[in-house]
C-alpha cells in the first residue's frame, strides 16, 4: 500500500524523539533523532543506519502502540503511512490478515491457505454480530450489509478495491459465500435451490475448504468466466483482466431470489499480444490440453 503521508502538523521533533524516515529499500525505517540543525535532522535508525533528512520528511512514531497492533486503525495515535504499515505488519506477523479502519476492512494477502478463518463455524459466529464485536473479517462486512438491507429495506453495495494480486477476487468470493449462507433459505427450483445455483455458478470456492492449489482452484471456481477473463501475469497467476459487478437479489424475507454478474473492460489486447512470462487467457491453454476427441471435434491442430 502506498499513499501520501499525512502530515502531522503539530510534530516538532527534539533530540530523542522516536520517528519514522522514508527509505528507498525498506519503505520506512524507525529511529531516534540524534541531532537537529535547523531543517536538517539526523536520525539514528534501529537498523544501525544513520540518515539526515528534512524536518518535513519525518513522522512521529507511537512508542506506546501495542506490539501486536490494533484491530481498528482509527485507534492509532498517528494515522500516517508508516504508522498504518507498521500496524498491518504487526498484525500480519501474528497471522491477522484483516484490520479495520472504521468500517473499512483492509485485507493483507497471506499467499497461503488459512482455512480455519473461513469455516462454516466462522460464518455462524459472525451471524448477527455487530461490526467490531469480533475480529475484522469479510464475513463481518457482509453481515453488516445484509442486516442493513433487512432492517432498512435498502440495497447495499460493497466496494472491493486494491492493486493486482491484492486479493480482491478471493475477498469477493468470501463476501458472496457469506451472503449465500445468510440468504440460503430459498425454495428449490428445478431440483437445485437458488443458493446452490449461485454457489455453483458464480462463487463456488471449494478451494478454500479443501486447500487445493491455485490452479485447481481456478478450475473449480467460476470456471467459465475465469477461463475467458483471467490470465497469468507477473503479479498474479490468476489475474482477472476485467471488472465485475456482481448483484445478488434477495426477496422480502431475506432469501436469495436471483443473481447476476456484469463484466467490464476486458483487456482485449492480451488475446494477440502477450509479453513473457505472462500468459494469454486460460481458455487457450485449456483448449490445447483438451483430450484428443475434443480437439479433433473442434478441429484444433496442435502440431
Ligand atoms: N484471503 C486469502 N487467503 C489465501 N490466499 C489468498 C487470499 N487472498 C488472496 N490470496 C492468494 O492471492 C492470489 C491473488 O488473489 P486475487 O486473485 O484475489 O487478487 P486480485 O486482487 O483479484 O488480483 P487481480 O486484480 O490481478 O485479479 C490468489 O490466487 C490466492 O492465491
Amino acid at each position: 500500500m502506498r499513499c501520501n503521508p499525512l502530515k502531522v502538523a503539530t510534530f516538532n521533533p527534539t533530540v530523542g524523539s522516536r520517528v519514522w524516515v522514508e527509505d528507498p529499500d525498506e519503505a520506512w525505517l524507525d529511529g531516534e533523532v540524534v541531532e537537529i540543525n535547523g531543517e536538517q535532522i539526523k536520525v539514528l535508525c534501529t537498523s544501525g543506519k544513520q540518515v539526515v533528512v528534512k524536518a518535513s520528511n519525518i513522522y512521529p512514531k507511537d512508542v506506546e502502540a501495542p506490539a501486536s497492533g490494533v484491530e481498528d486503525m482509527t485507534r492509532l495515535a498517528y494515522l500516517h503511512e508508516p504508522g498504518v504499515l507498521q500496524n498491518l505488519q504487526s498484525r500480519y506477523d501474528i497471522n491477522e490478515i484483516y484490520t479495520y479502519t472504521g468500517s473499512i476492512l483492509i485485507a493483507v494477502n497471506p499467499f497461503r491457505r488459512l482455512p480455519h478463518l473461513y469455516s462454516s463455524h466462522m460464518m455462524a459466529e459472525y451471524k448477527g454480530a455487530s461490526l467490531g464485536e469480533l475480529s475484522p473479517h469479510p464475513f463481518a462486512v457482509a453481515d453488516a450489509a445484509y442486516r442493513q438491507m433487512i432492517n432498512e429495506g435498502v440495497s447495499q453495495s460493497i466496494l472491493v478495491s486494491g492493486e493486482s494480486g491484492a486479493g480482491k477476487t478471493e475477498s469477493t468470493k468470501l463476501l458472496m459465500r457469506y451472503l449465500a449462507y445468510m440468504g440460503g433459505r430459498a425454495a428449490a427450483a428445478e431440483g437445485r435451490s437458488v443458493e446452490q445455483k449461485v454457489l455453483e455458478g458464480l462463487i463456488v470456492d471449494i478451494a478454500l475448504e479443501t486447500g487445493v492449489d491455485n490452479h485447481t482452484k481456478t478450475s473449480l471456481s467460476n470456471p467459465v468466466l475465469e477461463a475467458f477473463g483471467n490470465a497469468k501475469t507477473v503479479r498474479n497467476n490468476n489475474s482477472s483482466r476485467f471488472g465485475k459487478f456482481v448483484e445478488i437479489q434477495f426477496d422480502q424475507s431475506g432469501s436469495i431470489s436471483g443473481a447476476a454478474i456484469r463484466t467490464y473492460l476486458l483487456e482485449r489486447s492480451r488475446v494477440c499480444q502477450v509479453s513473457d512470462p505472462e500468459r494469454n487467457y486460460h481458455c487457450f491453454y485449456m483448449l490445447c490440453a483438451a483430450p484428443e476427441e475434443v480437439s479433433s471435434h473442434l478441429k484444433i491442430n496442435r502440431c
